[in-house]
């Protein structure tokens, strides 16, 4: 953590300095020190069959109204004078992982708090969760956040375990919130944070505490998305930053011809990052966890898909290309999820990690003992707060290319293979991407959701989470609201229909890849151009200033853009070319490419 606060000094990067110039702009309703505060329709959850237990589990805070805000009256600006409005006490944690724009969240509710009242306070708790439950806290002021203005990163106050659940561990965040006479607390973070806001919300209600529990959705994984979150705040960047890498080993691949980049990704259990890496970069494969999951494919039919395509380019005389996979894949396969929780009970009832594999059922010790060590050791990790296995530690990529090597020379022993020895490289693109400067998108959402945060606590709502609609229009048209929490969770069940057996608590779930929706309908139409064309896309570094730097994430705008009108013109194109001279091809490709980047499609 940076102890030297104040305004960036001379060893700050010119760039770095630059950003933090950067003012995020702010919807109109956003624009005066208070807000018009409209109730919509009470609300139940985005799971019917689960509405009942949600009720139950969140008796004081189930079924709240819908909160939208709006510019006061008259002129945006109006409404009461400074005088009456009490100055208000917040604390605000970083209870998730770090993701790109954490940082404006603090920024945006700071700045919203002084309007409201100047002299309102503003405590950041240091060291995340852990920092709440010891009440360890830094004033935030103007000084403090110079130096942290549009900057990756959490390390403004950092973070621990994303747990806030235990009867201890709410307890100790009461007392804090009551120690320091908190008003609001806002928790940031993605699926797992905000389940336990709602969590923390509802105790406090019931305890008659009158701290407001309020949610930000943040997270790099993309996977709190719903009927009322439409993306979570450092996606936008994580992808961006990734799809250049991407492209970068793309052209690598293609200049040498002669192996296989591995890449995974993070993104935990959804392949949001992946699949919107893909639309960015143009790989030639990804395999995505929701398709293998509702294939059921295993792990030989994942590999066998793998060198079918291997095989198809080799044929083409291509001995190159870049895969991706989300980090997730390993528990979309079904016995690789079957072992993962099999491991995962003996976790639980404390079994020690050495006698883990001699305490599987005989398939999952024979599965177990099939697989290299290195992955043996990696699946035995200690889990995750959420009792899941470690993801970001499973080198599955590794797993993936080991495997295909082997299939690969058993299909030339055999005759079926005749193309060059396949060779491989492997990357995990994860923890280098987050806490890279956040993007014009990711600085302006943050910062209008701490705005959003502070008029939700102001109105006295608790167990609610900041959003914005219309994120894919330009700012000034954003929508901002308050959703509760309650609305967005759900209950896992064993089988589904009549006879469903509900496991576990009420959550807000990671929300897959909706393979009926426009981004994978139009993966899917172009997968086989990918897998053999190398039609590589380089979208660059994420631009700050100037074209491309209010880019959004295709993944979001696609219902308006006409992304892949532009990819037909350009693939006609390269069809023509190809038939006519198809050595020329590849290098064509690339010249293509660079017009695609440009927006120059001069075609002749
Ligand atoms: O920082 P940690 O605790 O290693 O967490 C890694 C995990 O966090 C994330 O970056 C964000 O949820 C995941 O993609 C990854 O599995």
């Amino acid at each position: 953590m940076n102890a030297d606060y104040g305004a960036p000094t001379e060893l700050a990067g010119p760039l770095q300095q630059r950003r933090a110039l950067y003012q995020p702009r702010l919807p109109p309703c956003l624009q005066g020190a208070t807000v018009r505060v409209e109730y919509g329709d009470a609300t139940a959850t985005i799971d019917p069959t689960g509405a009942h237990a949600v009720a139950q589990a969140f008796p004081r805070t189930y079924g709240q109204r819908l909160v939208t805000f709006l510019a006061p009256d008259g002129t945006a600006g109006a409404g009461k004078a400074v005088d009456e409005r009490p100055p208000i006490r917040v604390g605000v944690v970083f209870s998730g992982r770090q993701s790109p724009g954490g940082h404006n969240v603090v920024w945006g509710l700071h700045d919203a708090l002084k309007a409201y009242n100047p002299q309102s306070i503003l405590y950041g708790f240091i060291g995340g969760t852990e920092g709440l439950f010891a009440n360890k806290t830094l004033e935030i002021t103007d000084d403090v956040l110079a130096s942290y203005k549009n900057q990756g990163g959490f390390d403004l106050l950092g973070r621990s375990i994303d747990q806030i659940r235990s009867s201890k561990q709410v307890s100790a965040a009461m007392t804090t919130c009551q120690d320091l006479n908190l008003d609001g607390l806002v928790i940031v973070g993605g699926v797992t944070s905000n389940s336990d806001a709602a969590q923390l919300a509802e105790t406090l209600v019931q305890k008659n505490c009158k701290t407001k529990v309020v949610g930000v959705p943040v997270s790099l994984n993309g996977d709190l998305k719903n009927q009322f979150v439409e993306t979570t705040v450092g996606f936008d960047t994580v992808c961006k930053v990734n799809s250049q890498l991407i492209s970068n080993v793309c052209l690598d691949a293609i200049s040498a011809g002669k192996y296989y980049y591995f890449v995974r990704l993070m993104g935990r259990k959804a392949s949001h990052v992946a699949l919107e890496c893909a639309l960015q970069s143009h790989p030639n494969m990804l395999i995505m966890g929701e398709e293998v999951a509702l294939s059921k494919l295993t792990l030989m039919e994942v590999i066998n898909k793998i060198c079918d395509g291997v095989q198809a380019r080799a044929e083409l005389g291509k001995h190159h290309g870049v895969l991706l996979i989300p980090e997730g894949l390993i528990e979309s396969i079904p016995e690789m999820y079957a072992l993962i929780q099999e491991i995962s009970n003996l976790h639980n009832n404390n079994v020690p990690v050495t006698e883990i594999p001699t305490q599987l059922s005989p398939w999952a010790a024979a599965l177990f003992q099939f697989l290299p060590p290195f992955i043996r050791r990696e699946l035995l990790l200690h889990q995750e707060s959420d009792n899941s296995a470690q993801l970001s530690q499973i080198d599955t990529e590794q797993l993936l290319a080991h495997l295909v090597e082997a299939e690969m020379i058993k299909r030339t022993k055999e005759g079926r293979y005749k193309g060059k020895k396949f060779s491989s490289v492997c990357h995990f693109f994860g923890y280098q991407a987050r806490g890279s400067l956040p993007s014009n998108f990711d600085c302006d959402y943050a910062y209008v959701l701490g705005h959003i945060s502070l008029h939700m606590i102001a109105a006295g709502l608790t167990g609610y989470m900041a959003t914005v609609a219309n994120l894919k229009d330009p700012v000034h048209k954003w929508r901002c609201a308050a959703a509760p929490l309650t609305a967005m969770m759900s209950v896992r069940r064993h089988l589904r229909g009549p006879g469903a057996i509900p496991i576990g608590k009420p959550a807000i779930h990671p929300s897959p890849i909706d393979l009926k929706g426009k981004a994978y309908e139009l993966l899917r139409e172009k997968a086989s151009s990918f897998l053999l064309d190398d039609f590589y896309r380089t979208p660059g570094g994420i631009q700050f200033e100037g074209p491309g730097s209010d880019a959004k994430p295709i993944t979001l705008t696609i219902e308006d853009q006409d992304y892949m009108g532009d990819i037909e013109m350009l693939k006609l194109y390269l069809d023509k070319v190809r038939a006519r001279n198809p050595v020329a091809f590849c290098c064509l490709s690339r010249v293509s490419n660079y017009a695609k980047t440009t927006n120059e499609f001069t075609y002749r």
